[in-house]
């Protein structure tokens, strides 16, 4: 709803400079024009989108920066999308998690319509992969997960996964076949290096919610069926979206309140409020010196990305016949997907018989700390052997015809122990100057819903200074 009563001292609509256009920025850019601020968003690259980007190479295939999933427990990002007409755009797959294992082996958890958190344990006690005596070293670490409060899980920032999952004595073949991908496909991170406590928040939900481990995917590229609609809503209604804009650096005047922005190019670009939606490392290097005195920004400076890197391959048949998300505890692909299956725009041949279907898989490949500074061909010569031993009985009758590696070295922050009680709150200590972006405080970590609700928070919080600021001015 927009609110034509904003104003400023000057007497025009209040201008927010907003620095990211990747989920967060955007998020933030509609609800201010929504509300009737005048948005001027600066996006470094070409493309908006960030982490959630895309682009056409040379073959006009998409060419994804990773494999995206959206979770039932997601709450504002299907608001966001409902209200721009894209929520259709979402497929939703069978609620079982599948995991391929090495030499062809799978296990999967498939949950029930029991009420939680009794709709997951038949699929833990269903699953024939892990014996009875190794599941119920799970069984009672379920109590922690589904009741702890939120002091609880705030104590068990100080753990690893992997010490948190020691000191409760759950079976170590479970770490390593069960948690290793998941913790790795949450945030890139292998159990011995994430906080427990990311886990618990992310398995407390699944337990606690029954929908909330539930996985879609867009039905095409997330540029056609997500940034660009949001983009274009902002620009009907009068927001400015410029691309090549690096931003250098925040300008502070003598209250050490925010003067501008200063572009590498030199040009300066003056707003009533502040807004940045950018990745951590790169917020790091625009806020001013003189900030970092104050702990909220100095703080900033402990946090960083976890590399990750993605490759897609293109296959001249059908590999594998599973149309949702895979996992695989065994090599360097803990996550990934068949296109070919589960993202219809992206079927190669779509009026052709099942026979002629052919694979186009997506794959995260983490850890990627040590594997980041390969070859491509090094890097996909990894991940083809390791599909090969997932799917020995299709993948060595297939051939690649083509294949592409996607280096991210900081995607998204990394929740390593310690790191979560420094997470600053969208409003900062200089009254025109917010932040937003998965790092900042709300439940969703770094991740489309983190990025949306961030940049929605961040946008309440303007709207909030400047009515207090009118409330101000007429008092
Ligand atoms: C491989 C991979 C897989 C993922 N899978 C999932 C998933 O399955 N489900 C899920 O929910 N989330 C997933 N995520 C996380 C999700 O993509 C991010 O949390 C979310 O997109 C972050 O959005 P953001 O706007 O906060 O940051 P970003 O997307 O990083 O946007 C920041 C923007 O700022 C721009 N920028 C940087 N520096 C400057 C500068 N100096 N000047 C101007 N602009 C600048 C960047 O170019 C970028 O566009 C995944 C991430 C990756 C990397």
């Amino acid at each position: 709803m927009t609110a034509p009563a904003l104003a400023t001292a000057t007497g025009g609509r209040p201008r927010v400079i907003i620095c990211g256009g990747g989920l967060a920025g955007l998020a933030a850019a509609k609800t201010l024009v929504d509300n009737g601020f005048e948005i001027e968003l600066l996006e470094q690259r070409p493309i908006l989108g960030g982490k959630v980007s895309a682009w056409k190479d040379a073959d006009g295939d998409w060419i994804e920066t990773g494999l995206h999933v959206f979770f039932g427990a997601y709450v504002e990002i299907y608001e966001l999308m409902k209200e721009l007409g894209i929520y259709n755009r979402i497929l939703w797959k069978e609620h079982k998690l599948t995991y391929t294992l090495a030499g062809g082996e799978r296990f999967s958890f498939r949950t029930t319509k029991l009420p939680s958190p009794l709709h997951l344990l038949p699929a833990v006690f269903e699953n024939h992969y892990f014996s009875l005596p190794e599941k119920l070293t799970l069984g009672k670490s379920l109590f922690p997960m589904v009741f702890g409060n939120e002091q609880y899980m705030a104590e068990q920032d100080r753990y690893t996964y992997q010490e948190w999952h020691r000191r409760w004595g759950i079976n170590e073949r479970m770490l390593k076949k069960m948690f290793l991908p998941m913790t790795l496909s949450l945030k890139f991170m292998p159990p011995e290096e994430i906080s427990a406590k990311v886990v618990l928040d992310v398995a407390g939900t699944f337990l606690r919610e029954p929908h909330a481990s539930r996985m879609g995917f867009l039905k095409g590229s997330p540029q056609e069926h997500l940034t660009q609609p949001l983009a274009d809503y902002i620009t009907n209604k009068g927001g400015r979206i410029r691309t090549n804009c690096n931003v250098k650096t925040l300008l502070l005047n003598e209250k050490r309140q925010i003067a501008g922005v200063e572009l590498i190019t030199g040009e300066r670009i003056v707003g009533d409020y502040y807004l940045t939606a950018l990745p951590i490392h790169k917020l790091q290097r625009v806020i001013p010196s003189e900030l970092k005195e104050d702990p909220f920004f100095g703080n900033l400076d402990q946090f960083e990305g976890v590399p990750v890197v993605t490759v897609q391959m293109w296959f001249d048949r059908q590999i594998s016949f599973i149309d949702n998300i895979l996992f695989c505890p065994d090599g360097i692909i803990p996550v990934y997907a068949d296109f070919g299956n589960t993202t219809p725009d992206y079927f190669l041949d779509q009026k052709a018989e099942m026979a002629q279907r052919r694979s186009r898989m997506e794959f995260v490949v983490a850890p990627a700390r040590d594997i980041i500074g390969q070859s491509d061909e090094e890097i996909v010569g990894r991940v083809w052997e390791n599909v090969k031993s997932c799917f020995p009985n299709t993948a060595p009758k297939a051939n690649v015809t083509k294949a592409t590696v996607v280096r991210v070295p900081q995607s998204v922050f990394a929740t390593k122990p310690g790191i979560d009680r420094l997470r600053p709150t969208q409003k900062t200590p200089v009254p025109n100057f917010f932040l937003a972006g998965g790092y900042t405080q709300q439940r969703f970590y770094d991740s489309m819903e983190g990025a949306v609700s961030s940049g929605r928070r961040a946008a309440a919080a303007i709207l909030e200074a400047h009515r207090s600021q009118g409330a101000l001015a007429r008092g």
